[in-house]
């Protein structure tokens, strides 16, 4: 017999409190006078849900908590998650509050920018840019590898400040920038034009998806000698200790260890890209909302 599976959630969410008002036991839910303001407010939203074999759906119960007071929010059916349909639905509330801000996705070689870049991009309508394909267009087509073999990192370097630069002047964009990108403290001004997104994975899982495709892209991976995966990881280990300070700049951090925790997984490998986007499109939510309690109300100054 089939074991009914039951599963919780909890994430931080924004809940627009005029879509429940009217559903909620009277006082069950206390909102801020700010939130009354902005119509919406920060909650953890939990989500209960219950597979129901008789109708192939998930029998659902969503609360919501926030200052110490809790509310049912809904209770009914939802059928199998929509990852993509979710990812819309995120990149549609994030949008309004980027202001046509471009995103500069930073991170280790192979971390996935390229490939949660192009979801992010398609699901919020920007387009997508890489840094190193500009670089190599502005070298009339020369590869990243051959411009490190035929120039040398230090010109490399100086390409990549310019495409920065030109990219800095660009609204709605997403942007795959080099894993190298962030240790000039230049780049960082031009990357700080829109919003960066660091996406940290643990070197192990880099260093898998490397040995699985091949470090002939990637020059600073290079080795003929010895298993890709033992030399991608010695790379990478030595790399990380010269850089992983320099990370800690971008506005918002994707843990993929803390997603992986979060949705009960095992591994960081079960993740997939596009949850991946979603939790980079909440993780800007979060850097927006404290950008906005940063800020000096007018009166003030
Ligand atoms: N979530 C994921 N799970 C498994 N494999 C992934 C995931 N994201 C990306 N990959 C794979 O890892 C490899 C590197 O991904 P991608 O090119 O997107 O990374 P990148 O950060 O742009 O790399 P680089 O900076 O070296 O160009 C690709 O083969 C891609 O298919
Ligand atoms: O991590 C790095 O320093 C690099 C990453 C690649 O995206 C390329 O920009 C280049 O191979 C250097």
């Amino acid at each position: 017999m089939e074991a009914a599976i039951a599963q919780r959630f909890q994430y931080p969410s924004w809940v627009d409190w005029r879509e429940f008002e009217r559903k909620l036991p009277r006082g069950s839910l206390r909102y801020p006078q700010r939130a009354k303001e902005e119509k919406r407010f920060r909650g953890l939203a939990l989500a209960h849900l219950q597979p129901e074999r008789r109708n192939r759906s998930l029998s659902s119960e969503l609360s919501c908590s926030a200052d110490n007071s809790s509310a049912l929010l809904e209770a009914g059916s939802v059928y199998p998650f929509d990852e993509d349909l979710i990812l819309k639905r995120k990149a549609e509330e994030v949008k309004p509050y980027l202001n046509g801000r471009s995103m500069y996705l930073v991170g280790m070689m192979g971390s996935g920018k390229t490939t949660v870049g192009k979801l992010m991009s398609k699901a919020l309508g920007y387009s997508f840019l890489d840094c190193d394909t500009l670089i190599e267009e502005a070298m009339n087509g020369t590869s990243v590898a051959e411009i490190f073999e035929h120039h040398g990192e230090g010109f490399f370097r100086g390409k990549e400040t310019d495409a920065l630069k030109k990219l800095s002047s660009m609204y709605q964009v997403v942007v795959s920038t080099g894993g190298g990108a962030v240790i000039r403290p230049i780049n960082w001004k031009y990357m700080h034009k829109g919003i960066s997104i660091w996406l940290d994975v643990p070197l192990e899982a880099l260093a898998h998806r490397i040995a699985a495709v091949g470090t002939n892209s990637r020059p600073l991976l290079h080795d003929e000698s010895g298993d890709a995966y033992t030399v991608a990881l010695k790379r990478l280990s030595t790399i990380w200790d010269e850089r992983s300070e320099a990370y800690t700049n971008a506005n918002a951090r994707v843990s993929l260890e803390n997603i992986a925790v979060k949705r009960g997984y095992k591994d960081v490998s079960d993740l997939t890209p596009t949850e991946i986007a979603i939790e980079a499109f909440e993780q800007v939510l979060s850097f927006i909302e404290n950008e906005e309690t940063m800020e000096i109300p007018d009166g003030d100054l």
